[in-house]
């Protein structure tokens, strides 16, 4: 666990963050759709014309790409630093808050793109197990999780 986060009180960590957190959030999204809740940004992504979360997903890519420039730029800064010892303590504290806050940034846009990420797989009905079983078909047998399911060979790199 990041020493940023937390379990709230009461609670057992989950055997995988990622994992529950990602499956808790496509089911809100799914949630949605079947609602139809005028009221939701996820359904009106759901629900208008495709080009808009298109757009999202490019322009918050964008926004983790400009957010890890920062976050680089900001570890290049305290790196410059830190073995000066005519900084101020002051000053590199400041810088390293810099960096922190930096990577901050970076993770709240990368969350920006799951999320609209997952709206678009919403959109096209493919799942959150076909999805891992993307990623798991580009493993070596040693790195895939035990029980990992695999896409079917007739479905692999297809549509290109
Ligand atoms: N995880 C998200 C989520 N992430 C981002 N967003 C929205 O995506 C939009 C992003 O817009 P902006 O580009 O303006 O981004 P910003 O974050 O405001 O700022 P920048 O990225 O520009 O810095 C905002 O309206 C956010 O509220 C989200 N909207 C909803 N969810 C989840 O989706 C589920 C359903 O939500 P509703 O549709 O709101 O009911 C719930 O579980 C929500 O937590």
């Amino acid at each position: 666990m990041s020493a940023k986060t937390y379990i709230p009180q009461g609670e057992q960590s989950a055997p995988s963050q990622i994992g529950a957190t990602l499956e808790a959030l496509a089911s809100s999204i799914a949630e949605r759709h079947r609602a139809a809740d005028a009221g939701s940004y996820t359904y009106r992504l759901l629900s208008g014309g495709v080009d808009e979360v298109l757009k999202k997903v490019m322009e918050e890519a964008g926004e983790v790409a400009l957010a890890a420039k920062d976050a680089q730029a900001a570890a290049s800064a305290v790196r410059a630093h830190e073995g000066a010892a005519s900084v101020p303590d002051r000053m590199k504290g400041a810088l390293a808050d810099s960096a922190d806050a930096a990577c901050d940034h970076l993770r709240y846009e990368a969350a920006d793109v799951v999320y609209h990420l997952l709206v678009v797989l919403e959109r096209f009905g493919i799942g959150l197990d076909e999805f891992a079983a993307e990623l798991n078909s580009r493993m070596t047998e040693s790195e895939r999780p035990r029980g990992g399911a695999l896409i079917m060979p007739d479905h692999v790199k297809r549509g290109k």
